[in-house]
């Protein structure tokens, strides 16, 4: 029952949905890593690749090398090495693979030739960029230093330049590296781009330090030419760069690029696997129980772009606001984003919190959009604007304000302009807000989501002080007009309603209302306006504009309400602009009229909608069983299923209603809705949460009226049943009520569970009827078997329920066997009686005493001493004398029920006869053991 309790309660079914949502994103980032590590992965094989065809390319170079030298001592020009290129292709690299256009235009992708061909590629692209460098070094080298640079241009290089400065390849080859890794950070994910860029620093530095470490270390370099030259070549170190720039310096050099690559591979790996771990970590208890921590931001890994205005690279944070809409973005340093700590979160940015300064005087708790302070001050602000919306046409229209009372309205004035400037500086910017799923609770993230929201900048403008120009004379008090844009506050004005549509009980009334106050305010604007042009031509000047007589405002409006509703009687316009003023007011009447009477249609037919659809059915249903001509009987229960039902759920079918709810709030509701039965079903209360969880889902309700069989006994069951209200009795042989089940009790489950060495297999042991009204849960056999496969104690629940049934019911049928047997004797014993003599030899001391009590010449007595014979008696009706005698002995003696049997079944004639008492005493007896 613990358990059910803890997997019922609401707040815990928020948590393990709002921890769902969390976990859901930690998967995504989680993943997000797995294909970071499955690049690196590939990159790492790429690089396996690169050096096989490296010592190819070693060989290769070699002959050419060979050739050249050749070739120059005969004086003939230089051999074009067919791997060299004028202008070495572009390389990009994309998704962990390294792509060349030139090559893949030639090759089918498919083929493991274009991998050759792009690491031939890269090759060419290193060893030009290493040729380049040396080239600037030597004046002679100018010529072959241009981008025509060929792979046997490089090698003369190397071979030339001997005396080359050491620094200056170590400055070549980081140049290089900074070039290769520059073109794969501009196509790396964005989002790793700065771990990479940090990884460089940290290689360079680690590279400056070997080299250094290079020069005190001895250099062993044999001439190319020797075979174990290549086979020294392995193990030497990086000074060899620093000695000969022989054709073998080129593979060493190669070797330390890859080395270096596959360093940096392996760091990206660790720092990959050690996000995931840290992903993979349980969340702690505030961030799984609670939805006001800051945790969600802490897996705000989204992407990363290019900062225009400073280069750093920033990531761009999307947020959706508490409606679900997108909140905007944010553009915040890369290295932020990673994994922020609330501590980081709390040091973000600190120029903004200088910025908004004004805000940060009010340290406090973020409020709840739901929550009952955060709707009552919206009332607030929503009566505030309303104030506004009628008051300022109102006022600029009307001669209400005087110099009288004109304190009062701008006291009036001032307590709303308060009430503005506390939503603005306080309330507004606390407001928590959805991010991903995630209610963000960090003030200086809700007050940045608010201040990116149009609302913030409508709310400051709301606020402009242009009521300060009532002091410059041209204006004056009655300036109202002023104020206008107090009604940009008018967004509030439909969160309200908005708000509150989610949270009151009966949405559609307010909806009448909204769409009402929005009539009754065009009313009143177009009252506003028709004053306003009466006292403009001069009231009473005609018989169209106001006469001036009664109040003004309620001539005024009952004119506006006469034209927007269509009702006519109006003066009629004489002039061009009372004509225009009417057509205006006719259209804008006929308009909104019809869109407001569509609308309140709308609300309320959407309020009836389901009654409306039950009545239809109930008469449709009626209507179809009376064509039939139905017993009325029939007829009659149908009508009340309907009736009943409806009181019941106000629904005919629950089930629709969830459907298009994912599972998890489906069985949230369908577990808060059932808990009070299923809190009662004893069978269960020690089952797996999960257990009750899948089995909530599969429940249907369905109701039975007084006195229908819920199932017969006999029939193939297919269903069990949990009563959720209701009694139900379970019915032996000849009505006999044997149980009578109530709440949260269940029934149905032995011909479900097909119990082997049941008596009747897959068919109903009983007869099951509804006492009264009852509504119960209907599982069916398939839902049945489909949870209880993996959960073995709910089965063995039930199965020992079911079994210990089964043999109470065998218990009593034997019983009730029994209990038959002797009247089925009796009746037996209508034909035939067996008596069986005493057998013992010795008398029993009662006989004897019988014996010497009847007379000595009787024939009982006679029967007595001599013993009876034997044999099948045919039964006929005791003679009188032996009644009497028998009454007599009765009588007279105090004999226990046996021996009175035995007395009366002798007769004088030994024969045997028929004893109505016996059998009266059997029954008696056996209805004594029954009590
Ligand atoms: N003696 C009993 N007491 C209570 N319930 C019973 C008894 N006998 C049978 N039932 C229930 O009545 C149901 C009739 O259908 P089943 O045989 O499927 O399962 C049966 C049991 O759940």
């Amino acid at each position: 029952m613990t358990s059910q309790a803890s997997l019922l309660s609401s707040p815990d079914n928020s948590v393990k949905y709002r921890s769902n949502s969390r976990s859901a994103s930690n998967s995504n980032l989680y993943k997000s890593l797995e294909d970071i590590q499955k690049n690196l992965d590939s990159l790492d094989n790429f690089l396996t690749i690169t050096e096989d065809i490296l010592t190819r390319e070693r060989y290769h170079d070699m002959e050419l090398y060979k050739r050249e030298r050749e070739r120059k001592n005969t004086g003939g020009k230089l051999l074009e090495s067919p791997a060299s290129t004028c202008h070495p292709p572009p390389l990009s690299f994309k998704n962990g693979k390294i792509f060349c256009p030139a090559v893949t235009a030639t090759f089918n992708p498919s083929n493991v030739q274009l991998n050759f061909e792009i690491v031939k590629q890269i090759i060419n692209n290193q060893n030009n960029f290493l040729c380049y460098d040396n080239h600037e070094m030597d004046e002679q080298e100018i010529a072959s230093s241009s981008p025509d640079v060929n792979l046997s241009d490089e090698q003369d290089i190397f071979m030339t330049h001997k005396e080359d400065d050491e620094e200056v390849k170590l400055k070549s080859m980081n140049n290089l590296l900074m070039k290769s890794n520059s073109t794969i950070s501009s196509k790396l994910d964005d989002a790793v781009m700065k771990s990479i860029e940090d990884e460089i620093i940290e290689y360079e530095r680690d590279m400056r330090e070997n080299y250094e470490k290079s020069e005190t270390m001895e250099c062993m370099i044999l001439p190319p030419e020797t075979p174990e030259k290549s086979q020294l070549t392995q193990s030497t170190s990086i000074s060899h760069q620093s000695s000969s720039p022989t054709p073998s310096e080129k593979p060493i050099t190669n070797r330390f690029i890859q080395h270096s690559f596959r360093n940096l591979i392996h760091k990206f790996n660790e720092r990959s696997r050690r996000m995931q771990n840290r992903l993979k970590r349980p969340p702690s208890p505030t961030s799984s129980g609670s939805v006001s921590t800051s945790t969600p931001l802490h897996m705000k890994l989204l992407y990363g772009v290019k900062n225009d205005d400073n280069d750093d690279v920033v990531v761009v944070e999307e947020g959706t606001d508490t409606d679900g809409h997108l909140a905007g973005r944010q553009k915040r340093p890369l290295a932020q984003i990673a994994i922020e700590s609330p501590a980081a979160l709390e040091k973000e940015d600190p120029n903004v919190h200088n910025q908004c300064s004004i805000f940060c005087c009010c340290n406090g708790p973020v409020l709840d959009p739901q929550g009952k302070f955060y709707i009552s001050w919206l009332f607030i602000v929503t009566l505030s604007f309303l104030y506004n919306a009628f008051v300022i046409p109102l006022r600029t229209s009307f001669p209400f304000q005087t110099v009288d009372n004109q304190h009062l309205w701008l006291t009036m004035d001032i307590v709303v302009d308060v009430v503005y400037l506390v939503d603005l500086l306080f309330i507004k910017h606390r407001k928590m807000y959805l991010f991903e799923g995630f209610w963000v609770k960090d003030r200086q993230l809700t007050r940045k989501n608010y201040m990116r929201k149009l609302q913030f900048k409508m709310d400051v403008v709301s606020l402009l002080p242009l009521d300060i120009l009532y002091f410059i004379p041209w204006f004056g008090r009655s300036a109202v007009y002023l104020r206008v844009p107090r009604l940009l506050k008018i967004q509030s004005f439909w969160e309200f309603f908005k708000l509150l549509d989610r949270v009151i009980a009966s949405p559609h009334i307010l909806r009448v209302i909204k769409t009402l106050s929005y009539m009754l305010y065009m009313i009143h604007l177009t009252a506003c306006t028709y004053y306003a042009v009466s006292f403009y031509k001069g009231l009473g000047i005609n018989r169209w504009v106001f006469s001036g007589k009664g109040h003004p405002y309620v001539r005024c409006f009952a004119f506006a309400t006469k034209t927007a509703t269509s009702i006519g009687k109006n003066p009629k316009p004489s002039e061009v602009d009372e004509y225009l003023f009417m057509t205006c007011a006719w259209l804008m009447g006929v308009f909104v009229f019809a869109l407001l009477i569509g609308q309140i249609r709308d609300i309320i037919s959407t309020a009836t909608r389901s009654q409306s659809e039950y009545k239809q059915l109930v008469d449709e249903t009626l209507e179809y069983m009376r064509r039939l001509q139905l017993p009325t009987e029939l007829q009659r229960r149908v009508k009340q299923w309907f009736t009943f039902t409806w009181d019941q759920q106000r629904s005919l079918d629950e089930s629709h209603i969830l459907d298009s709810l994912p599972a998890n709030l489906k069985t949230d509701i369908a577990i808060s809705v059932h808990i009070q039965t299923l809190s009662k079903v004893q069978l269960f209360s020690g089952c797996d949460e999960a257990f009750l969880r899948e089995l909530v889902l599969k429940l249907r309700s369905v109701i039975f009226l007084p006195m229908d069989y819920v199932c017969k006994k006999g029939e193939v069951g297919k269903e069990m049943y949990i009563i959720k209200t209701g009694k139900i009795e379970v019915l032996g042989k000849n009505d006999e009520v044997l149980a009578t089940l109530c709440t949260g009790a269940c029934f149905g489950e032995i011909s479900l569970l097909d119990i082997s060495g049941g008596p009747q297999g897959n068919r109903r042991t009983a007869d099951v009827r509804s006492k009264g009204f009852s509504n119960l849960f209907v599982l069916s056999k398939s839902d049945l078997e489909e949870v209880i496969v993996h959960y073995e104690d709910a089965r063995a629940a039930l199965e020992s329920r079911a079994k210990a049934l089964l043999k109470e019911n065998a218990n009593r049928d034997k019983r009730e066997a029994k209990l038959r047997r002797p009247s089925m004797l009796s009746v037996k014993s209508e034909e035939e009686v067996v008596i069986d003599n005493p057998k013992t030899p010795n008398q029993p001391k009662l006989l004897d005493a019988v014996i010497q009590a009847l007379p000595s010449n009787s024939p009982a007595a006679q029967l007595l001493t001599r013993g009876s014979r034997k044999g099948k008696k045919r039964v006929g009706p005791a003679p009188a004398d032996f009644k009497i005698e028998n009454e007599i002995v009765k009588e007279n003696m105090n004999l226990t029920d046996s021996e009175k049997e035995l007395m009366m079944r002798v007769n004088e004639n030994g024969k045997s006869v028929k004893c109505d008492v016996h059998k009266e005493m059997d029954v008696d007896d056996a209805k004594k053991k029954e009590d």
